[in-house]
C-alpha cells in the first residue's frame, strides 16, 4: 500500500481543507439526470442540476414565490431590504399578521393535492441527506440534487415541496455554504432533524483492505474518519457526496480506491463492507435543516428553536452586548457561527492610516431555544435590533429533541 503523503493542516471545518484532494469527476462518468418536469410524471424520480433549474426558468416563472427569484448576494443595501419584507417583523407584537405560514401540514407527508410531499436534498440516492429527507419526511419523495444550491433553488421555484439540507456536524462543526445560501435565498427553517451518522469503508468485491491506496468521499465524511484513515494511510480524495463517491468506485470497477459512505450506498450501488463504524467517535450526529418557502406559525405547545443572523456596528464589547440581550432573559444560546459578510469583505479604516483595509465585517448565525410565539424572544429580538445593523430571523421551529 502507498505511503499517505497527506498531512493534517488547517481548521477542520473548512469545507475542503488542505490535506484532501478536492476532485471532480467529469461530467461522462456521472451521466447528469435531465429534467424536464413538464413532460416527466411527478412520481418519477429525478436528480436536479443548476444547469436544468436555469433551462427550467420559462415554465416555472408564473409559480415562482413573491414574484420570482431574488439574489440576495451579501451587501448591507441587499441585507437591509431582505429584513423589510421578512414576515417575522420583530417591532411587531401580532405574529398572527405573518403573511402565507405553514400550516401543520408542515409536518405531513402529502401535499394539499394528496400526492406525496418531493424533498430536495444534495447528493445521490444512498447519501446521507437522503436518509436525512426521509427521516424529516416519512414516505417523501426525495429529489436528488446535484449542490446545496441547486436544492435551494429548486424549493424556492416549486419544483419541490421542501429542502433538508445538512447544516453541522458534531465531529467536523458547521457546514458553510449552507448558512450562506440561508442568505441568500428566501427559503425559511421549518424544522430539523438530527442524524447518527455511521460510516463503511466499501470497496468492489474481491478488493481486500490492503489493495486500496486511496478513498472517496464527502469532505466532511473523511474529516469524520481522519484517524481511521491516517492509520490505513489512504491518500483522500474529496467529492460531492459519499454516495456518489460509492457510485465512482462501483462504475469504474476500481480495485485500489474505496469510499467512505453509508451501509445504504453499498446496497444501492453492489459494493462489500470491508469496515463498519469507522467515524473517529462514535456517536457522530450531523444535524439538517428542514426548509420551505413558507414560514411556520411558532407554537408554545413544545420546545421550539429559533435561528437568527445579524450583524453589528464594529467596537468594543458590541457582539457582548448582543449576547447579553438572551442572557438577560435567560434564553439559553445552542450554535453561533460567524461568517464573512460577502460583497463586503473589508472594511476602510478611517484611523488615518490612508484608509487601508484594517478590518472585518461579519455576520453572526445564532439558534436559540426559544419560539418566536414567546414574548420573552420577541423582547430578545427587540432589544437587538436596537444596535444590530442588520437582523434577520430564518425560522422559528420545533427542536429535535430525538437521541437520533
Ligand atoms: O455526502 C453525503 O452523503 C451527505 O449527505 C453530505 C454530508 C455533509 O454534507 O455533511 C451529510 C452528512 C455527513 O455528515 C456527511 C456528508
Amino acid at each position: 500500500m502507498a505511503a499517505s503523503s497527506v498531512e493534517r493542516s488547517g481548521i477542520a471545518t473548512t469545507p475542503f481543507p488542505r490535506h484532501v484532494v478536492s476532485k471532480r469527476f467529469p461530467s461522462d462518468h456521472f451521466p447528469k439526470p435531465t429534467l424536464n418536469f413538464e413532460i416527466r410524471s411527478r412520481r418519477c424520480r429525478i436528480g436536479l442540476t443548476l444547469a436544468s433549474l436555469r433551462s427550467s426558468d420559462e415554465s416555472t416563472s408564473n409559480r415562482n414565490y413573491g414574484g420570482g427569484h431574488r439574489n440576495l448576494v451579501g451587501g448591507a443595501m441587499e441585507l437591509e431590504s431582505a429584513l423589510e419584507d421578512f414576515p417575522y417583523d420583530v417591532e411587531s407584537k401580532d405574529m398572527h399578521t405573518l403573511p402565507r405560514p405553514l400550516s401543520s401540514n408542515h409536518l405531513s407527508n402529502s401535499v394539499s393535492d394528496g400526492s406525496r410531499l418531493r424533498v430536495a436534498y444534495q447528493g445521490v440516492r444512498g447519501a446521507y441527506s437522503e436518509l436525512a429527507a426521509e427521516k424529516a419526511y416519512p414516505n417523501c419523495e426525495a429529489v436528488p440534487c446535484e449542490q446545496f444550491d441547486t436544492a435551494f433553488e429548486a424549493a424556492e421555484r416549486w419544483l419541490v415541496d421542501r429542502a433538508v439540507l445538512p447544516i453541522e456536524n458534531s465531529l467536523g462543526g458547521s457546514i458553510h455554504r449552507n448558512y450562506d445560501l440561508l442568505l441568500r435565498h428566501r427559503l425559511h427553517i421549518v424544522g430539523e432533524v438530527k442524524l447518527a451518522v455511521r460510516h463503511c469503508l466499501l470497496a468492489n468485491h474481491g478488493v481486500e483492505i490492503e489493495d486500496l491506496e486511496r478513498v472517496l468521499s464527502h469532505p466532511q465524511a473523511l474529516d469524520q474518519c481522519e484517524n481511521t484513515l491516517m492509520k490505513l494511510g489512504l491518500v483522500r480524495e474529496a467529492v460531492d457526496d459519499t454516495a456518489g463517491a460509492a457510485k465512482h468506485v462501483a462504475l469504474h470497477k476500481l480495485k485500489d480506491t474505496g469510499a467512505v459512505a453509508s451501509s445504504a450506498a453499498a446496497g444501492i450501488y453492489g459494493l462489500q463492507i470491508l469496515a463498519h463504524d469507522i467515524q473517529d467517535d462514535s456517536d457522530n450526529v450531523t444535524r439538517f435543516l428542514m426548509l420551505a418557502r413558507e414560514p411556520i406559525i411558532p407554537g408554545t405547545d413544545r420546545p421550539f428553536k429559533t435561528s437568527i443572523v445579524f450583524s453589528l456596528e464594529e467596537g468594543p464589547g458590541v457582539l457582548f452586548k448582543a449576547l447579553a440581550v438572551f442572557a438577560l432573559r435567560q434564553i439559553n444560546l445552542t450554535k453561533i457561527e460567524s461568517r464573512p459578510l460577502r460583497m463586503q469583505p473589508l472594511r476602510a479604516s478611517d484611523d488615518g492610516n490612508g484608509g487601508s483595509p484594517k478590518y472585518f465585517d461579519y455576520l453572526f448565525y445564532v439558534d436559540f431555544e426559544a419560539s418566536m410565539a414567546d414574548q420573552n424572544a420577541q423582547n430578545a429580538l427587540r432589544h437587538l435590533k436596537e444596535f444590530a445593523t442588520f437582523l434577520r430571523v430564518l425560522g422559528s421551529y420545533p427542536m429535535d429533541t430525538s437521541m437520533t
